[in-house]
């Protein structure tokens, strides 16, 4: 593994994510499941054009119902001028008869083409309703799903897919809805002119079209099994896409001068991709071709068949032109609406993952819970708490127990991957427990609303989100809604986390937009960054407070000031429950329990006395660290016995 020339992500085939196996059927459903999907994308496209606008929804159907009326009137207006001008007698008899039908004919053509303006201005004023509607809805739900699902990368891609294709694919439908039902009624309109002037007519202009509509389904069906066998090659591409073109992954992928190793994989996947492209193109060439040529063969079946009628006397020939212009009418119409029908079963692809994403948030959110705490918790229990990452075998947290009171600060140590981040989720509700409970004041918070939860929990991540806005609402954005009349809170967090001196240095002060995005904006080290993210936590100003590695890019004295600030928190009013994630353990020497965690399991439980004197694992770690501080000997002697 992991040599010059092998896959460099490690994994060749990934396995087709759940809800990618859908469309796995779908591309092998027979013709009559084909034909099924059609009319329910248009019954969904109708549906979401309803809730953006029931008047335009109705507007819509009014004038393109109207516009396929005057089509079919103007046709048979048309076959009625044919009839006048070939009937027997002197010429200008037979034009001056005809004039009330050309008079029709014109009136027709001109309500015709305000019609058309009016479905063009009413679709335009509906359409990007539909696209904003979708979206909001997906965005609605997705910000309700739970952390966890997150975790996930299927779930994550799915979610990606179905935000960045979904909306605009349901804007498109919603246009080819108007579309297919303009061209359906003209085909119709065809259709009835054709059957009135003979019965033999109306199923023979449709002749044509039988062959284009299977090369339509066929071609869709190709392409659905192609972007199921393209689904892991995609996500590899992506990935090494962004390793390439990454702000991030930049100084990194150049200090380890892997540009030409990242280059070639991402030129070795793409070939995939690319083969299978062309290979798609050609095959819906050679179907598009076929369904062509029988169309073609079709259109000359229908031509003899009227040749036959005339050549028979079974139809005047006064009659002919008007025949011919209404199998010419509905050809057009057909190719419109096999045209319309190509799309819309192509973009119900994309509903259906949009429908699909919609579910799986539905799934992975939490449902509503009624529960309420009775106020800001004094005492935090968790009793045989296990959790485990989706799709992991191992659990992260295994079986912990433990009580956090009011006043305390608790610090979870333990080596890299030991479960102490997770566990300080946990306890805030942000990942819900497999199994065991976790509850604040006796209350399991499972049952409680999730809003009323977080509203009590301040978190300083130990990644935290460099947000794209100003700097003070990277502060504010703590609680936005706080008041602080004079910015005398802001002030204070600022000062408590060090962030005062960072936003004096910056050239806009305050109103400095933290972000490269944005012109003007700036960026800032990692240590500046983790300055303003204890302030936030600081800003947000709850009752529980949880800080996960708060100090890891900190200098010295930025990070003794926060432990002062947080141990503050805590000490001074008494009246928060503070957890602590670090690895500096110098900084937990005063916590009021400590709670040492080993692959998910917490091994040692009590104050550093207690565990030093215990002489397990927390004392083995504190005096590693110590020991790098002073000569081992010295360190050996701070340390109790
Ligand atoms: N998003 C995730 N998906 C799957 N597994 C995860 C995820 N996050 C963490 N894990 C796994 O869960 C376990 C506990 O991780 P956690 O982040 O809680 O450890 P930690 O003690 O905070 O580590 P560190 O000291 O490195 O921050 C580890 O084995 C880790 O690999």
């Amino acid at each position: 593994m992991g040599r010059v020339g092998e896959p460099l992500i490690g994994v060749e085939d990934m396995e087709t994510p759940r809800w990618a196996e859908g469309y796995a059927a779908t591309a092998n459903a027979g013709l009559r499941a084909v034909a099924a999907k059609v009319p329910a994308t248009v019954a969904l496209a109708v549906r979401w054009a309803w809730r953006a606008s029931p008047p335009l929804t109705l507007l819509a159907g009014v004038v393109q119902l109207a516009a396929g009326a005057v089509t079919a009137f103007g046709l048979l207006a048309t076959a009625d001028v044919f009839t006048q001008l070939l009937a027997q007698g002197p010429t200008p008899e037979r034009v001056v008869a005809a004039l009330p039908a050309i008079a029709t004919v014109v009136a027709a053509g001109a309500a015709r083409g305000l019609l058309d303006a009016a479905v063009a201005a009413v679709q335009g004023a509906l359409v990007p309703r539909v696209e904003q509607r979708a979206q909001d809805d997906l965005h609605a739900a997705v910000l309700r799903v739970d952390l966890a699902a997150f975790d996930d990368a299927d779930f994550t891609e799915l979610v990606e897919r179905a935000s960045s294709e979904g909306p605009s694919r349901i804007r498109s439908c919603a246009q080819d809805t108007g579309d297919l039902m303009a061209s359906l009624v003209s085909v119709s309109a065809a259709v009835v002119s054709a059957g009135v002037l003979h019965p033999v007519l109306a199923p023979v202009v449709l002749l044509a079209a039988l062959p284009r509509g299977w090369a339509t389904v066929r071609s869709a069906r190709l392409m659905f099994a192609s972007f199921v066998r393209m689904t892991s090659a995609r996500r590899r591409s992506s990935v090494t896409r962004m390793l390439i073109t990454g702000r991030d992954p930049a100084a990194e992928v150049r200090a380890f001068t892997t540009q030409p190793v990242l280059l070639g994989e991402h030129r070795r996947i793409s070939d995939l991709i690319t083969a299978e492209a062309v290979r798609l193109e050609r095959d819906r060439a050679v179907v598009q071709l076929v369904g062509r040529t029988v169309s073609g063969v079709g259109t000359g079946l229908a031509y003899g068949v009227l040749a036959l009628l005339l050549y028979a006397g079974g139809m005047p020939l006064a009659l002919a032109g008007a025949a011919a212009l209404a199998m010419r009418t509905a050809g057009q119409s057909v190719a419109n609406t096999i045209y319309e029908i190509n799309h819309l079963y192509e973009a119900s692809f994309y509903l259906d993952l949009y429908r699909s994403c919609l579910d799986e948030t539905r799934r992975r959110s939490r449902p509503p819970a009624a529960g309420r705490l009775p106020g800001d918790p004094a005492e935090i229990t968790l009793t045989d708490v296990s959790f485990r990452y989706p799709g992991q075998e191992q659990q992260a947290v295994n079986g912990v127990s433990c009580t956090l009171r009011r006043g305390e600060v608790i610090a979870l140590v333990g080596e890299n991957g030991s479960g102490k981040s997770t566990l300080a989720k946990l306890i805030t509700g942000l990942y819900l427990a497999e199994s065991g409970t976790v509850s604040w004041d006796g209350v399991d918070i499972a049952t409680v609303d999730q809003r009323e939860l977080h509203e009590r929990v301040a978190v300083v991540f130990q990644d935290p989100l460099r947000w794209p806005m100003h700097a003070e609402n990277n502060v504010r954005i703590g609680r936005l809604d706080r008041p602080d009349p004079g910015g005398a809170r802001l002030a204070d967090a600022a000062a408590r986390s060090g962030t005062d001196a960072v936003v004096a240095e910056l050239p806009g002060g305050w109103s400095t937009v933290l972000s490269r995005e944005f012109q003007g904006g700036r960026d800032l080290s990692g240590g500046q960054w983790q300055r303003f993210s204890v302030a936030r936590g600081l800003y947000r100003d709850a009752p529980v407070v949880i800080a996960d590695e708060p100090t890891a890019a900190l200098d010295a004295r930025a990070e003794h000031a926060v432990f002062a600030a947080l141990r503050g928190l805590a000490g001074t009013r008494g009246d928060r429950i503070t957890v602590l994630v670090t690895h500096r353990l110098a900084n937990v020497k005063h916590a009021d329990q400590i709670l040492v965690l080993e692959q998910g399991r917490l091994i040692e439980h009590g104050t550093h006395e207690q565990l030093i004197a215990r002489g397990g694992t927390y004392r083995e770690l504190f005096t590693l660290q110590a020991s790098a501080y002073t000569d081992e000997g010295d360190a050996r002697d701070t340390v109790p016995a």
